[in-house]
């Protein structure tokens, strides 16, 4: 029977990139999907900084951004066509704009071209996952398609939607709610308008979205009320109808797809069950208001891929991946949770509570303060743990930076000028030191440490310093400041050390003299295992620093 050390169950956005990541890592995987090929009509419309980075982090970026647009500006109107509130970030913390739309098909059509880079990993088409079973040695999957019989797995990853066969097969729960509102969603190619953005209309007498998609697509999407039943819609002249006064010529659209949905606000109790890890929609649906259940769902896989590999290739215990429930289902349930109240905001269809819900964002929106929030969209839930793969022992800033992305700037190398800083990260751990060299800071047992995890040493200096060459090590990454992002990122905090994740969350921080038993504590928190003879961690002698050793 053939073993693979990770089954992924569905070949959607999430299934395809956890394998791209998995398949950098060089983690051998086999992908299976019940469809005979990827899904070609749009679902998701909007894509976030967060998760561009991770097509970045995925070696796929440039591929996917000739299907987006950036920056998109996203409106919510009243009834009277005045807006309410404007959703426009201008910033790129992360490296990328914090809202853009884009072509879902094109973008997993990039995910399952990226595949061809492993032949360590396999995608199996028309192929349905009909039987699970678990014990302390592994997975076994049940496959019926051109390939029938069963696979072991070290570990398996259901990304299989929303009717996820993996989470059935675990009995785990899907707990929430799902809405009895019901939507039309009309996509239509050559987009009878044009228009770049994305509007919300919180009309109550028919509430509606109207959303430009890349590559002359546009999404319409409209409340259906009690009594309009699925057999309506079909019918001419329904959808022209409700596109009068949205397009100048209703009649003489081109309909790509339409299908009635309902929203559902529903997460599972936990994202792992043994040697099973549920992601994407099987993990967590909700609606669509916030355009976050795609990038919610590739926020599993960029969180989870590092973890299986770092436990695949023996570096890191298994208990490392109880971190994955413990660091996605808060941040899923605030994502659901916003998604769930602006669904609640747009949708009245009383006109009193209509009119009640505007006089309240007039008064908010007056407020410039209130207002700079919406547009810049700061409500937004952002990666904030507070427990899991990390440790804050030794940071000492205000609030700590541990738990939170780190960010990314442009910056030079010796090499390369103007390059994002991920780039020069790599897409696995880095610790990242400011004004020091990264190998005078730690001692021999922290060096060993990190160098067992396989980590990048970076020494951080404003630009100008770039080519001074006395404190170099041929192992440490000197970067350049281009910008002073970094300078001013250090500048607030005392933490002047930073060991970042392969999914960029800081996993640790400190300041320099701190450097080495921060390393051990972030060591200790993600399971890294030791070598033999090591003393445990956090009791190690502190012997002559790594800067005498390298004198040596
Ligand atoms: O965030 C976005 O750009 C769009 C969110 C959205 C709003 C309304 C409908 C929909 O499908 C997505």
């Amino acid at each position: 029977m053939a073993h693979w050390d990770v089954v992924i169950v569905g070949a959607g956005p999430v299934g395809l990139m956890t394998a791209n990541l998995l398949g950098q890592y060089g983690v051998r995987a086999l992908v299976v999907e019940d469809r005979a090929e990827i899904i070609d009509y749009p679902r998701g419309v909007g894509m976030d900084d967060e998760c561009l980075r991770t097509f970045q982090t995925a070696g796929l970026v440039e591929q996917v951004l000739p299907h987006t647009v950036p920056n998109q500006r996203l409106i919510f109107l009243n009834g009277d066509k005045k807006v309410l509130a404007e959703i426009a970030p201008r910033t790129d913390e992360y490296g990328w704009p914090r809202r853009n739309g884009f072509v879902q098909p094109l973008a997993d059509k990039v995910s399952l071209g990226g595949l061809d880079r492993y032949p360590h990993i396999e995608v199996r088409w028309s192929t349905r996952m009909s039987g699970l079973r678990q014990d302390d040695a592994g997975v076994t999957l049940t496959l019926d398609g051109p390939e029938p019989g069963e696979v072991t797995a070290s570990y398996v990853v259901g990304a299989d939607g929303g009717r996820s066969a993996t989470r059935t097969a675990l009995g785990i729960g899907f707990e929430g709610k799902t809405s009895s509102t019901r939507w039309l969603v009309v996509d239509l190619r050559n987009d009878p308008l044009g228009q770049p953005g994305a509007i919300v209309g919180a009309d109550p007498r028919r509430p509606y979205a109207s959303i430009s998609i890349p590559h002359g697509i546009r999404r319409f999407e409209f409340m259906l009320f009690d009594g309009e039943t699925e057999e309506m819609v079909e019918e001419p002249g329904f959808i022209a109808d409700l596109l009068t006064g949205f397009v100048p010529d209703p009649e003489r659209v081109d309909i790509v797809r339409q299908r009635v949905y309902t929203h559902h606000s529903r997460i599972v109790s936990d994202f792992r069950a043994g040697r099973v890890l549920l992601a994407g929609d099987a993990a967590h649906l909700m609606p669509v208001w916030q355009g976050q259940g795609f990038n919610s769902g590739i926020r599993d896989a960029s969180n989870l891929a590092w973890k299986l590999a770092a436990v695949l290739q023996g570096r890191c215990d298994a208990s490392l991946l109880d971190s994955y429930d413990a660091e996605r289902h808060g941040h899923a349930r605030s994502m659901i949770d916003l998604s769930t109240l602006v669904g609640r905001v747009i949708s009245p269809t009383n006109k009193l509570v209509a009119r009640a819900r505007d006089v309240f964002f007039r008064g908010i929106t007056a407020i410039p303060s209130a207002k700079r929030y919406l547009v810049e969209m700061r409500f937004k839930p952002m990666p904030t743990f507070t427990s899991g793969a990390l440790s804050f022992a030794e940071s000492v800033a205000q609030p700590s930076p541990v738990g939170r992305l780190f960010p990314q700037p442009r910056v030079d190398t010796r090499a390369q000028q103007d390059v994002r800083l991920d780039d020069v990260l790599g897409p696995w751990f880095a610790l990242l030191v400011w004004n020091n060299d990264p190998r005078a800071l730690l001692d021999d047992d922290a060096l060993a440490r990190f160098q067992r995890l396989g980590g990048r040493l970076v020494a951080l200096r404003p630009a100008c310093q770039l080519s001074w060459p006395d404190q170099d090590s041929d192992d440490v990454t000197v970067v350049g400041d281009r910008t002073g992002r970094l300078k001013e990122w250090f500048d607030t905090r005392g933490d002047t050390v930073v060991l970042v994740r392969p999914d960029r969350v800081v996993a640790g921080a400190s300041p320099a003299q701190r450097a080495s038993s921060m390393v051990r504590a972030v060591a200790d928190a993600i399971g890294l295992i030791p070598a033999p003879g090591d003393s445990p961690a956090g009791t190690a002698a502190r012997p002559a620093g790594a800067r005498e050793a390298v004198q040596a």
